[in-house]
């Protein structure tokens, strides 16, 4: 387990912390921490405040908010920026960008969960200049469907 802090910052969620579902859930579900009930128009796109901060604190670490499958694959709710990336660094509320992708108007609840936080590992790079690559990889510059689809 990865700690992690967590900031309360409406007192509803006190009662609605995200958890995991089940002893192999790799997500805790995100609530919509609404006043009242709001219509995704089709086509439209909703910021949608969660209710809480998170402050990872190791760089080792990020967090994507991911679309529920359910939500995403029934009612088109799927997210504006389709993955959310959540920085180690980062101290602010934690937004979901609601996206309703489909054709019918859909009423996001107060507390209802919206989308889905995973933490995972990060590896952070140090880019070291070079004039060419040292060695020719199988795949070389083939890319985009180069090797075909069958
Ligand atoms: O779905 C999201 C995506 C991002 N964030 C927060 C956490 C993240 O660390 C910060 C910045 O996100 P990102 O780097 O993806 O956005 P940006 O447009 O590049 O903003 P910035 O210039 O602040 O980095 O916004 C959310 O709350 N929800
Ligand atoms: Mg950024």
């Amino acid at each position: 387990m990865v700690p992690v802090s967590l900031k309360i910052l409406d007192q509803r969620m006190r009662e609605h912390l995200p958890a995991y579902a089940t002893e192999g859930s790799a997500g805790m579900d995100l609530r919509a921490c609404l006043e009242q009930a709001v219509t995704i128009e089709p086509g439209q796109t909703i910021l949608v405040p969660t209710g809480l901060s998170i402050h990872i604190g190791d760089p080792d670490y990020a967090a994507v908010i991911l679309p529920r499958s359910g939500l995403g694959h029934k009612n088109g709710i799927v997210l504006g920026n389709l993955v959310g990336l959540i920085d180690s660094d980062y101290q602010g509320p934690l937004m979901v960008s609601a996206w309703n992708r489909s054709q019918t108007p859909f009423v996001l609840e107060p507390m209802e969960r919206l989308a889905q936080l995973v933490i995972v590992p990060v590896a952070r790079a140090q880019f070291e200049l070079v004039d060419d690559f040292s060695q020719v990889s199988n795949r070389g510059q083939g890319g985009f469907g180069s090797t075909g689809t069958r």
